[in-house]
């Protein structure tokens, strides 16, 4: 059984770590699935990533609910769900279902992102609200009050790999200065050692990384220098 817990819990418990590395499991040898995953708890990582892509809202396909659900039956860390599908509404409760801690859900396929977000809260997952490089800020600032956290693409969905779009700092920078906002703010692709503590210094909290952990030799000494890179951000 999901071992559910409330929003409000993983909401501090992720906040008072700021800045959080979050592995996206993206980058990770499928075929070994549950040894990656123990592999990277054993770096002390607190909280796991996953891409849910529908071939449609993005143009690739990763993995859906069984998989999350195969997830959550070996882990107990907390379950960030990037939902990069066409039709959330239909899905979210069932990702709650799932074990899902977090659910986030894109901005570009919801007219009124509000009453979603609401239902996740409800659910009692954390409710994330995305949106990709060319969409602008403005098309989310109604919604803020209802988001435990932003998601800013720094990349075009759908595939792990590419490179850091700097358009995110310049919104991560807004979205923290915005007193309208209280919600944890994440950034989402190209993070890397060389760009994560650019990420941290505009307001990022939440830092996914795939490539730049999955595909590390060492994953504990890859980590651990993201970590202080981030530090060096928030710190410096
Ligand atoms: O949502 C996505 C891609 O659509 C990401 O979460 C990727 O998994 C990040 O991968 P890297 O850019 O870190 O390799
Ligand atoms: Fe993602």
């Amino acid at each position: 059984m999901p071992n559910f817990r409330n929003r409000e819990s993983v909401r501090a418990s992720l906040g008072s770590r700021s800045p959080v590395l979050m592995p996206s499991l993206l980058a990770c040898d499928f075929a070994n699935l549950q040894q990656e995953i123990r592999d990277i708890e054993a770096t002390g990582v607190h909280g796991l990533h996953l891409d849910v892509m529908d071939g449609h809202f993005v143009p690739n396909l990763s993995f859906g609910l069984p998989v999350i659900e195969a997830i959550r039956a070996v882990t107990d860390l907390p379950l960030d769900v990037h939902l990069m599908i066409d039709n959330p509404a239909e899905y979210a409760a069932r990702y709650r279902d799932a074990g899902a801690d977090c659910i986030t859900v894109h901005a570009e396929v919801l007219d009124d992102p509000r009453p979603l977000l609401d239902e996740i809260r409800e659910s009692g997952a954390m409710a994330g609200l995305s949106l990709n490089p060319p969409t602008p800020l403005e098309t989310i600032l109604p919604a803020l009050p209802h988001c435990d956290l932003v998601l800013v693409m720094s990349v075009m969905p759908g595939f792990g790999g590419q490179e850091f779009d700097p358009v995110a700092l310049e919104k991560l920078s807004r979205l923290r200065d915005d007193p309208a906002c209280d919600a944890l703010l994440e950034v989402d692709g190209g993070v890397n050692p060389s760009t994560i503590a650019d990420c941290v210094r505009a307001g990022a909290d939440l830092l996914v990384a795939g490539t730049a952990v999955f595909g590390a030799d060492d994953y504990q000494q890859r980590v651990d220098s993201l970590n202080q890179l981030a530090r060096s951000g928030r710190d410096g």
